[in-house]
């Protein structure tokens, strides 16, 4: 088995399943999602992909060979372009400004799986720095495939699954497994990237759970 197919069956089988008949994702495609929930996802996405774009620079510089340091820094570069250019296109469709997005702050959630992302792309090694970002790639291409399959009937939900349901991020997340099923991983290393692997999978749930409950601080 593969080292990705067995980070999936250990850590992603059973979150996934919880994932995909989660009512905000079935809220996309069936209508049922409010724009109130919506607009909170978008809102934290906006300040996750701040985080996850810096993870990734980290994980760049990790990066034991070029094409590795190359392409984790591509898509560095990435994710500002894309919090940049869906998020204010959507935001805008939304009613929303990026001083709306600053003022809202980054919520309970968003803090801990950012935190967690950062705190391992800083002292993990570089096999447990991509098994801590990997699940932020492959959960949101099978969950954009299978969205894409559904289809939505609101303009605003679709224009978003159709960036991560694409050809071109169904690309980049193959890339991505394959440096994962390349990566030379000791015993005790193996056990850190399930772990991560497993805590950052159930953060992606987490994160779609917090925006459909519109999560605040307690206090
Ligand atoms: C929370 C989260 N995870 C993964 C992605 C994909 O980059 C995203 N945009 N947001």
């Amino acid at each position: 088995m593969t080292f990705s197919a067995e980070l999936w069956d250990r850590g992603a089988v059973k979150v996934y399943d919880e994932i995909v008949r989660h009512p905000f994702i079935t809220g996309l495609t069936d209508g049922t999602l409010s724009h109130d929930a919506f607009r909170y996802f978008i809102v934290q996405d906006s300040h996750y992909l701040r985080a996850y774009s810096r993870a990734l620079t980290l994980v760049a510089a990790r990066a034991t060979d070029e094409a590795a340091v190359s392409m984790f820094a591509r898509h560095a570069a990435d994710a500002i372009e894309v919090e940049r250019e869906l998020h204010t296109g959507l935001l805008a469709q939304l009613g929303l400004t990026p001083a709306d997005v600053d003022a809202a702050g980054s919520g309970p959630t968003t803090t801990a799986y950012m935190s967690y992302l950062t705190a391992v792309c800083a002292t993990g090694t570089y096999a447990e720095a991509v098994a801590a970002v990997l699940p932020c790639y492959w959960i949101y291409r099978d969950v954009g495939k299978e969205l894409l399959a559904r289809s939505s009937p609101d303009p605003v939900y679709r224009e978003w699954i159709a960036t991560y349901g694409s050809e071109e991020f169904d690309a980049v997340v193959e890339s991505v497994l394959a440096v994962t099923d390349g990566l030379d991983v000791g015993t005790a290393e193996r056990e850190r990237c399930h772990q991560h692997f497993a805590t950052t999978t159930r953060y992606e749930w987490m994160f779609w759970d917090a925006a459909y409950r519109q999560l605040e601080w307690p206090v």
